[in-house]
C-alpha cells in the first residue's frame, strides 16, 4: 500500500493517461467536471508559506425563476499533528490551535462561510493504544473548553460557522467522554453539538475503550448559510446514519474522519516494512516470502473512501464533505491489534484525500495524500432540490415500508422473511 511518496489518484491519472482517455475516466470516476474556483493570489502565497495545499472548486446549479442561488463556500481542513505524540499535552494542543488558526486565516481570505476540521483534531489519534493517560487529558468541555473558546473567537473574527470535532468530557454527566463535533455559529454562539453514533471495533481503531455510541440522534443545525449535519468518521459506513441527517433536512453533511488504508497486522513483515512505507517494492503486490498475508486479506479502507461519501450525496440529494487527517502517528508504548500478532507503535498512514461530493454525483478532486491542506468549495444549495426533482429518491424512498419492516426485524423474536420450498 502506498505511503507518503504517492501523491494522489488524480495526479497519477493526469500523469499517465492520454487526454481523451483522461476525460472519459474522469467523467466516470468524478462525474460532471467541477469548475476551478478563482481564489486570491495572496491566499496561495500564504498557503505556500504556511506549507499547506490550497485548492478551490465550484459546483453549478441551474438558474431558477422563483429562488435565488443559495451560494455557500465550505472549507475542509486536513492536517498532520505538528508535534510528536509524546510531547506534553498542552504543547500539542497549542501547536494544533496555531496550525488551524493559520489555515483558517487563509480560508477567511477565500470567502469560506463554513469550515470543518478533522475528527478529534486537537490530539493524536491515540485510541489505538487503549491507554488512558495521557490521552484522556485531551478531552475537554464542548461548552466552555479551551478549544471551543478558541473556535468561538475564530467564528466571530471571520464571520464563519466552525465545525469543531473534539474528544468531549461531559462533566455534567459523570465526566463521561464522547467523540463530539461542536457547531459554532458565525456569531460565535454555540449552536449545539452532535456525537459519533457508530464506534469502530476494527484493527487498531479500538475506540470503544474511550467513549460510547452517541446519544444525541441526528441533529441538523440551521446556520445562516444552510442546514448542516456532522456524520463522524466510521458513521460513513452506515447508510442509515447519512439517511437520518438527510431526513432531518441536512443540505450539507460533513464527515470528519481519521482513517488509514490497510491496518498494520504487526507481523514481522509489517514491522520490518510497514505496508504504508514500502521498502522498494510494494508488499501488497509482491508474492515474495515477506508478503503480509493478513494485510492481503484486509479490506483496504482507502478504496472505500472515494465511494462512500459520494454515494451518500447521491442517495440523499445533499452535499457531503469527507475530511481525513494526514501522515504517520507514532506512540510511545507498543500496542497490539488484538489479533495475536506483534505489537507496534505506528498507527498507519493517514492518507488525507479530503473531497466534496454533490447531489448530482459529481465530486471535487481530493486534496493530496501527504500534505496539510485546505479545500475551498463553492456550492449552490439549490442543486439539492433540483436533483431531488429529477431523480426523486425522497419521493420513491418507501420509508414507511422500511420503518415497519425494521421495527419488526429488531424484535428479539423476529425470524427473517425467507421463503423456502
Ligand atoms: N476514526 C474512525 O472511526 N476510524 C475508523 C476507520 C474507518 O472508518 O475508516
Amino acid at each position: 500500500m502506498a505511503g507518503a511518496e504517492w501523491e494522489s489518484l488524480e495526479q497519477c491519472l493526469e500523469k499517465n493517461l492520454p487526454l481523451a482517455d483522461l476525460r472519459e475516466v474522469k467523467r466516470i470516476l468524478y462525474g460532471k467536471e467541477t469548475r476551478e474556483l478563482h481564489l486570491p493570489s495572496g491566499a496561495f502565497e500564504a498557503a505556500s508559506k504556511g506549507d499547506f495545499e490550497l485548492r478551490g472548486y465550484g459546483f453549478e446549479a441551474a438558474e431558477e425563476q422563483q429562488r435565488r442561488p443559495r451560494i455557500v463556500r465550505v472549507g475542509l481542513v486536513q492536517n498532520r499533528t505538528p508535534l510528536p505524540a509524546d510531547t506534553p499535552v498542552v504543547k500539542q494542543v497549542t501547536a494544533l490551535h496555531r496550525r488551524i488558526e493559520a489555515i483558517t486565516e487563509v480560508a477567511a481570505t477565500c470567502g469560506v462561510n463554513i469550515i470543518c476540521f478533522q475528527e478529534a483534531w486537537t490530539m493524536p489519534f491515540a485510541f489505538c493504544t487503549r491507554e488512558r493517560l495521557p490521552w484522556t487529558e485531551f478531552a475537554e468541555s464542548a461548552e466552555d473548553g479551551p478549544t471551543i473558546r478558541f473556535c468561538q473567537e475564530l467564528a466571530r473574527k471571520h464571520d464563519m460557522v466552525v465545525v469543531s470535532p473534539i474528544l468531549e468530557r461531559d462533566a455534567e454527566h459523570g465526566d463521561v467522554l464522547w467523540n463530539t463535533a461542536v457547531v459554532i455559529s458565525n456569531s460565535g454562539a454555540i449552536l449545539g453539538k452532535t456525537r459519533k453514533n457508530h464506534i469502530p471495533r476494527v484493527g487498531d481503531f479500538n475506540e470503544s475503550t474511550y467513549y460510547m455510541e452517541g446519544n444525541l440522534g441526528h441533529p441538523v443545525f440551521q446556520t445562516q448559510f444552510g442546514r448542516i449535519a456532522v456524520n463522524i468518521c466510521y458513521g460513513r459506513h452506515h447508510p442509515l446514519n447519512w439517511l437520518m441527517y438527510s431526513v432531518n433536512g441536512a443540505e450539507i453533511i460533513f464527515n470528519p474522519s481519521a482513517t488509514v488504508g490497510a491496518l498494520s497486522c504487526g507481523c514481522e513483515s509489517c514491522t520490518l516494512h510497514p505496508p504504508w512505507r514500502p521498502a522498494g517494492k510494494m508488499l501488497y503486490s509482491s508474492r515474495s516470502s515477506t508478503v503480509c498475508l493478513i494485510s492481503e486479506n484486509v479490506i483496504d479502507g482507502e478504496s472505500l473512501w472515494p465511494i462512500e461519501a459520494r454515494n451518500a450525496a447521491i442517495a440523499n440529494h445533499c452535499f457531503t464533505c469527507a475530511i481525513n487527517r494526514v501522515g504517520e502517528e507514532r506512540f510511545p508504548n507498543e500496542f497490539t491489534s488484538g489479533d495475536g500478532k506483534k505489537a507496534h507503535r505506528d498507527f498507519g498512514y493517514f492518507y488525507g484525500s479530503s473531497y466534496v461530493a454533490a447531489p448530482d454525483g459529481s465530486r471535487t478532486p481530493g486534496l493530496s495524500r501527504n500534505q496539510d491542506g485546505l479545500l475551498v468549495t463553492e456550492l449552490d444549495l439549490n442543486l439539492c432540490r433540483q436533483v431531488n426533482d429529477i431523480w426523486g429518491f425522497k419521493m420513491t424512498g418507501r420509508y414507511e415500508m422500511y420503518a415497519q419492516e425494521l421495527a419488526e426485524a429488531v424484535k428479539p423474536n423476529y425470524s427473517p422473511n425467507i421463503v423456502k420450498e
